[in-house]
């Protein structure tokens, strides 16, 4: 059985295929996120890390290969099949927060659940709002908010439904320390305790050594991972990269 989050052979070139302005963000990547693991990707700018995380979540469609989310191929479906199929396995937590301004953050929060048909379940969204910080703003609306709050209310969005997958981009980005690192728990138990698949792209050695594993990229490929990271690993690793990728006989 393949993994909730299955990437096959993915190939995304940018701009003509042969012409020069082609420019290869994924060179074939093949992984699985697994169910009940929380995967950070990393790996220096330009790697290909959003461009990996929007072919997984079935926003981009790859120049070559497959995805697979929750088992079903997304190739050759139309925008309402991946519509639907994200609405309901799939979470979000993307850097623009697309937070409905008319709503009150409690709405925004529960919006995916009722566009999906599904009826929220108050203690769980309740507990998750206070999670993130925002117990006393529940009927305030974005405009009212800071960016980190809006960050947090789109975190709280994608943790109420308990999706089997979640993507994040830099979720903790706007955020400051204590309340990054109780989102990042918050993600990591989506994880472990409730069995679900939890994707993150971060530039922070400490966020990802949240992670039960990192892979990281460079020039489009996953060239190495590690489980169980530690901070000092991680930051290690991507020094190494970053290094060898830039080295002076290159430039
Ligand atoms: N729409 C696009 N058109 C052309 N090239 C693109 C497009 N989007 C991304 N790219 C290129 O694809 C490569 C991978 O980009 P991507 O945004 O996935 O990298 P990243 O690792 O997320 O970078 P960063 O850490 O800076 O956000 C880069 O060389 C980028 O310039």
């Amino acid at each position: 059985m393949s993994a909730p989050v299955q990437l096959t052979d993915v190939r995304k070139v940018y701009g003509t295929g042969t012409g020069p302005g082609a420019v290869t963000a994924l060179g074939g990547v093949t992984y699985g996120f697994e169910a009940g693991t929380f995967t950070a990707v990393m790996g220096p700018s330009g790697s290909g890390k959003s461009t990996l995380l929007h072919c997984a979540a079935g926003l981009d469609t790859p120049t070559s290969g497959d995805v697979h989310l929750t088992g079903r191929s997304l190739r050759g479906l139309d925008e309402t099949a991946l519509t639907e199929l994200r609405r309901e396995h799939v979470a979000f937590v993307f850097q623009s927060f697309n937070l409905m301004p008319a709503l009150t953050v409690r709405q925004n929060v529960v919006l995916p659940l009722m566009l999906a048909g599904k009826s929220p379940d108050e203690a769980w969204v309740s507990e998750v709002i206070r999670r993130v910080g925002l117990g006393d703003r529940t009927r305030h609306r974005p405009s009212e908010l800071s960016g980190g709050q809006q960050q947090r209310v789109a975190i709280a969005r994608a943790l109420a439904g308990r999706a089997a997958i979640t993507f994040a981009d830099e979720p903790t980005g706007a955020l400051d320390t204590v309340t990054a690192l109780d989102v990042l728990a918050l993600l990591r138990d989506q994880a472990r305790s409730l069995g679900q698949t939890v994707v993150m792209v971060t530039h922070d050695p400490v966020a990802a050594s949240y992670a039960d594993c990192v892979v990281f990229l460079v020039d489009g490929q996953i060239v190495s991972e590690t489980v169980h990271p530690t901070a000092e690993a991680v930051a290690a690793e991507l020094a190494q990269l970053s290094a060898g990728r830039y080295s002076p006989s290159e430039t």
